[in-house]
């Protein structure tokens, strides 16, 4: 499988270096050069295979050229062996039509374990014996910090550096990241920082010549196509269970980056069939005016209570965009080089049409997330985090017909936001045991500006040159 940039000037790649190198040199972002499909029959076969058996058969093409199927399974038989469920991503009735797919069953109890336990063992597969060293940058609202963290700590060969916003973060988010220890592991508190602007240094580190040519960046932001290959499996997982191939199943997923649900869309070109994605913003809402009304432009992020989802410039966006519109990669270029300069854009027609076919989106404000959650909790005993409480709220007013199952990633768990959980409905979830001792431990970050100069040059006293 080669991979190909949006920006249409970027080489062309094979898996392992798409791996590696994150963000493509033109800017863009890579993604598969065809789609690659699975018959009916194939999907079929996966009703009742266990995760690692449709992991395997969902990733086996994206990986092809570069890992058999027999390191594959190797490889996901130890990133799925480090979750506290069975299923690994076991789904959960609601009512006659909605379900939950529970997605933070991993070491940090959120969504990016999936792949990003993964992503963790192909670096250091692809790290093997070489004197290649990565410095690894990454930006989070939360969750994607703890989880890479977790699968890059202590490995050899590569550093971790993560940005987060200072202040907007939960508690329990920052303790999992700044606890860790680990020499190869560096915190960075921005102040007076968004989720977006971390994203935006990280994006122009890889831009800087300089720096990416002193440096060998990588990425573990969904930006990385490995993220989003290994998100597509659940879609496949949870379908099965619920009919499909012959039964269309609908998914809600609380959106930020737009990476979870570009994985919906992928299994969906696969051949799954999905009968709608319905794309759940809290106030944050620049995909839910994008999808709606094709204004895709940047308003100021408000802090709320699903932190995570606090973004208003959504870089896997860029994909679906160049996807719907004709992969047509320098006219992409122009159209995210005028964003870049604005603020904002208009969707195509091809891409507005396109996009209507199989996504639908809604925003949900604060007093509809706590009805979610209090719905939840009373009507189906299931207490559930303010992130997935958007994707509930959004799923259960969308109007999709009472035949279609309607499938919610629950992304996090609901002891990573104790304070709004209990706000909601009256009670504090419990920490897993698996965190241990969270409270108690020292922490560890670096509070810094959040400017350019003052980020790399944090990172260049600490990171390895390349040879
Ligand atoms: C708990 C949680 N829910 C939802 C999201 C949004 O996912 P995405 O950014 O892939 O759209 C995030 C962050 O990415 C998250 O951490
Ligand atoms: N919600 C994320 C931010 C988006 O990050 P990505 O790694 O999915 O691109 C977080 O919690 O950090």
């Amino acid at each position: 499988m080669r991979y190909i940039s949006t920006r249409g000037d970027a080489p062309a790649l094979d898996f392992e270096q798409v791996t590696l190198a994150g963000l493509a040199s033109d800017g863009g972002l890579y993604l598969p050069e065809t789609w690659p499909s699975l018959s009916t029959e194939e999907i079929a076969a996966l009703r009742g295979a266990s995760y690692v058996d449709t992991a395997v058969a969902v990733m086996a093409p994206f990986v092809e050229g570069t890992l058999s199927r027999e390191d594959l399974r190797s490889l996901c038989e130890q990133a799925y062996g480090r979750f506290a469920h069975a299923a690994v991503t076991p789904l959960v009735q609601l009512d006659h039509q909605h379900w939950l797919l529970e997605l933070f069953h991993g070491p940090t109890l959120a969504f990016k374990d999936v792949a990003l336990q993964l992503l963790g063992l192909l670096f250091e597969r692809f790290l093997a014996g070489s004197q290649h060293h990565v410095t690894v940058i990454g930006a989070t609202s939360g969750d994607t910090g703890s989880a890479a963290i977790d699968a890059l700590a202590g490995r050899a060969g590569v550093d971790i550096f993560m940005l987060h916003p200072k202040g907007r973060v939960s508690e329990v988010q920052r303790r999992q990241m700044t606890t860790v220890l680990a020499p190869n592991v560096h915190n960075l508190a921005l102040e007076n920082a968004s989720f977006d602007d971390c994203q935006a240094l990280v994006k122009a580190m890889f831009n800087d010549p300089h720096f990416s040519g002193t440096f060998a960046l990588s990425a573990v932001n969904s930006i990385n196509w490995a993220r989003l290959m290994a998100q597509v499996v659940y879609y496949f997982y949870a379908a099965v269970r619920l009919g499909a191939p012959e039964r269309p199943v609908a998914f809600a997923v609380p959106t930020g980056n737009f990476g979870d649900v570009f994985a919906g869309y992928v299994a969906a070109k696969m051949g799954l069939p999905v009968a709608k994605l319905i794309v759940a913003t809290n106030v944050n809402d620049i995909l839910h005016r994008a999808l709606s009304a094709g204004d895709y432009s940047q308003g100021t992020v408000v802090p709320t209570p699903s932190p995570s989802m606090d973004i208003q410039v959504s870089s896997n966006f860029e994909r679906l965009l160049f996807d719907l519109g004709g992969r047509d990669g320098h006219a992409l270029a122009a159209q995210m080089q005028g964003f870049e300069a604005s603020k904002a854009m208009r969707l195509t027609n091809a891409q507005a049409g396109g996009a209507s076919a199989l996504f639908a989106s809604d925003r949900v404000d604060l007093d509809d997330m706590a009805l979610a959650m209090r719905w939840a909790s009373e009507d189906a005993g299931q207490v559930i985090d303010p992130h997935t409480a958007i994707g509930l709220a959004a799923a259960r007013r969308a109007g999709l017909p009472a035949d279609v199952p309607v499938v919610t990633l629950a992304t996090a768990h609901p002891a990573k936001f104790g304070d709004a959980v209990e706000r909601a409905i009256g009670m504090r979830p419990g920490l897993p045991a698996r965190v241990g001792d969270l409270f108690d431990r020292e922490e560890r970050y670096a509070t810094l500006p959040g400017t350019f100069e003052a980020v790399t040059a944090y990172i260049a006293e600490r990171a390895v040159a390349r040879a």
